[in-house]
């Protein structure tokens, strides 16, 4: 199901040339339009300043036209001064009115489209970070991080530069034509004659070539996928030495992006020889007709002159259509993909700092009551199957049980991660719902099985537990976590980088990191994902003094993977394929010759011992 999601995404990727813009897309389009009413007046102005350029674009063939003849004498124009040297002063003073203005309307559309496209961004990054976890698990990372690059830019994109050559475009399109036909009616004519196959032709043709670029798209989005897991995952790449597999991967889907470019860049080249032939083919054509108009004496030499830049501004208008309707286009899947992540649901998170603090305290009493429980991307497995236990404020409970029996779903749980379909999960006796997600997640910790420091340095790691700690509190808390003498020994002490994912401190420097971490929170609850691997033994007894530390005086849901590590819990919780099949403490436990507990303790006794 996961994948099925990322594939109907991926589809409508490649559908989408086909997709019309029609009136649902431009009204999805028109929702983030909504992003520009801060900024309204400017870009009403920038329209403004671009429909004058445009205008006053348009007046240099005919005053070019004037020049050439009053060199002969001819005054055709009576708004125009009398003078060739008059008409060019004014010509220039055109020219410099459009200077002037094209400034303005290029700083003011890029501010426009800068401020509110980084709106969007942050919106959108918003968004993607309240959304619920399993959002998370249908989706890869890379995906994600091409709607907040990728498709944004090509929103970005459109809005300062295809937007504005749209009007342009338009405004010289209708424009010349008008005045075309106001120079030479017949000229026009046979110009007219001409373009709608120009312009079939290139609509046609400008279609295919837009679906081909999108699949090579596709393609390239693929393999930076490619590139982006394996760079995560570099330690299991060259760990497997697969080094030789991955670039095999990554080598077959370039060659397809180059077979798709290739083979978009032949039609290219044909829609390109083609547009030129056409659109020379056409001014020859125009020229050598005008030229026999103006032997027999029925328009003026600089009325040709006129005519034939008139009839450039129509070709490239045109010429540049399907270029800027692919363009749109692009904006409008971009736009509709942005959409659908801003509509997705979030969790009930602030992105003000204060909102988020603790308004509910909790004392530490957690209880499940009979939790079922399956994750929606996999609604037919149930993973808790009317699970009930009940750990005191201040006790120690620790949940063991065979690989992939729930222990770390119901951590997940208790974080609010996901919700039970059945059940409750209750805080001091209280159902979760009746506190705020934020209370719940800011008075639970969780020191996790893999720990993922962030890439600043350790002292920004040690306060992301809590942001406004100070420095003094980050070092009690380092010293308290066994931390401080190794973060002491580095040069650079607490501003030692460590790192991409923390990859240059070894697993036991990183767990006391995140136990520091957690100290600083001062959670009430604590739920520690033991390590399945085992450090060697000095490193373990460092870790385990810094846990018992963490433990101190508060609710410790322990999910052991050691057995030998929870002799001392209040309560042990041994689960099977989502049932708690025994509970009880270890004394307990061991003496049911029966039971799941002995047996594992026993497997893990001989397995130490052999
Ligand atoms: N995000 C997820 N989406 C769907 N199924 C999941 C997800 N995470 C875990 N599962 C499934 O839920 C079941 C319980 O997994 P869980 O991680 O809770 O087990 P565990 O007891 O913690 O195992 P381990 O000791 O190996 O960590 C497994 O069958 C697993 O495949």
């Amino acid at each position: 199901m996961a994948r099925g999601r990322l594939n109907s995404g991926a589809k409508t990727e490649a559908e989408l040339p086909k997709a019309k813009i029609n009136r649902s897309s431009l009204r999805n389009v028109g929702k983030l339009l909504t992003y520009l009413k801060p900024y309204r007046w400017k870009f009403i102005a920038g329209l403004v300043f671009l429909f004058l350029s445009s205008l006053v674009g348009l007046a240099f063939p005919a005053i070019l036209g004037a020049l050439i003849d009053a060199a002969q004498g001819f005054y055709k124009y009576k708004y125009l001064p009398h003078g060739l040297n008059a008409i060019a002063i004014m010509g220039f003073s055109i020219l410099f009115a459009q200077a002037f203005i094209s400034f303005f309307r290029v700083v003011w559309f890029v501010q426009v489209a800068e401020r509110s496209l980084a709106d969007i961004r942050r919106d959108t990054y918003f968004k993607l970070i309240t959304l619920p976890m399993n959002f998370f698990a249908n989706r890869r990372v890379g995906e994600l991080n091409s709607r907040i690059s990728a498709d944004l830019s090509q929103i970005q994109d459109t809005l300062t530069t295809t937007f504005a050559e749209i009007i342009r475009q338009l405004v010289m399109m209708v424009g010349s034509t008008t005045l075309l036909a106001i120079v030479s009616s017949k000229l026009t004519l046979a110009l007219l004659a001409i373009l709608p196959f120009l312009v079939a032709f290139a609509v046609f043709f400008g279609r295919y070539i837009r679906k081909l670029s999108r699949d090579a798209q596709d393609k390239l989005a693929e393999s930076n996928t490619i590139v982006e897991e394996t760079l995560q995952g570099i330690a299991n790449v060259k760990a497997f030495v697969n080094e030789a597999y991955e670039a095999n991967r990554y080598d077959k889907i370039l060659r397809k992006v180059v077979n798709i470019a290739v083979r978009g860049a032949k039609f290219r080249g044909i829609f390109a020889s083609f547009i030129v032939f056409c659109l020379f083919g056409t001014f020859v054509g125009v020229i050598w007709y005008g030229s026999v108009l103006v032997a027999n004496h029925e328009i003026y030499v600089g009325d040709l002159t006129t005519f034939i830049m008139y009839s450039i501004f129509v070709g490239a208008a045109m010429g540049s259509f399907p270029d800027l309707y692919a363009n749109l286009q692009k904006a409008v899947g971009a736009s509709e993909r942005v959409l659908e992540i801003l509509a997705e649901q979030g969790e009930a998170i602030s992105m003000v700092e204060n909102d988020n603090d603790i308004k509910q305290t909790i004392k530490g009493d957690v209880a499940f009551d009979d939790v079922v429980f399956a994750y929606p991307s996999r609604p037919e497995i149930t993973v808790l199957k009317g699970i009930s236990f009940h750990a005191d404020a201040g006790q120690r409970v620790a949940i063991v049980g065979p690989s992939g029996s729930g222990k770390s779903t119901m951590a997940s749980l208790i974080l609010q991660f996901y919700h039970p379909q059945n059940g409750n999960i209750l805080f001091d006796g209280k159902p979760a719902d009746n506190y705020s997600l934020t209370d719940i997640r800011n008075q639970v910790a969780i020191v996790p099985q893999d720990v993922l420091l962030f890439g600043g340095t350790i002292l920004e790691n040690i306060a992301y537990g809590r942001l406004n700690a100070s420095k003094e509190d980050i070092i009690k808390a380092a010293q308290r976590a066994n931390a401080h003498q190794f973060i002491s020994s580095f040069p650079e002490g607490y501003e030692t980088i460590v790192g991409e994912r923390g990859v240059k401190l070894s697993g036991g420097q990183r767990q006391r990191i995140a136990i520091a971490r957690a100290l600083l929170k001062n959670p009430s609850i604590l739920i520690l994902d033991e390590a399945t691997s085992s450090l060697d033994s000095e490193s373990e007894r460092l870790v385990q003094e810094a846990l018992e530390e963490l433990m101190k005086d508060r609710t410790s849901i322990i999910i052991a993977h050691r057995l030998s590590t929870i002799r001392e819990a209040d309560k042990i919780v041994v689960l099977e394929k989502g049932n708690i099949v025994e509970s009880g403490s270890h004394a307990e436990l061991i003496n049911n010759e029966q039971g799941l507990y002995r047996y594992l303790s026993q497997l893990q006794f001989e397995t130490s011992q052999a």
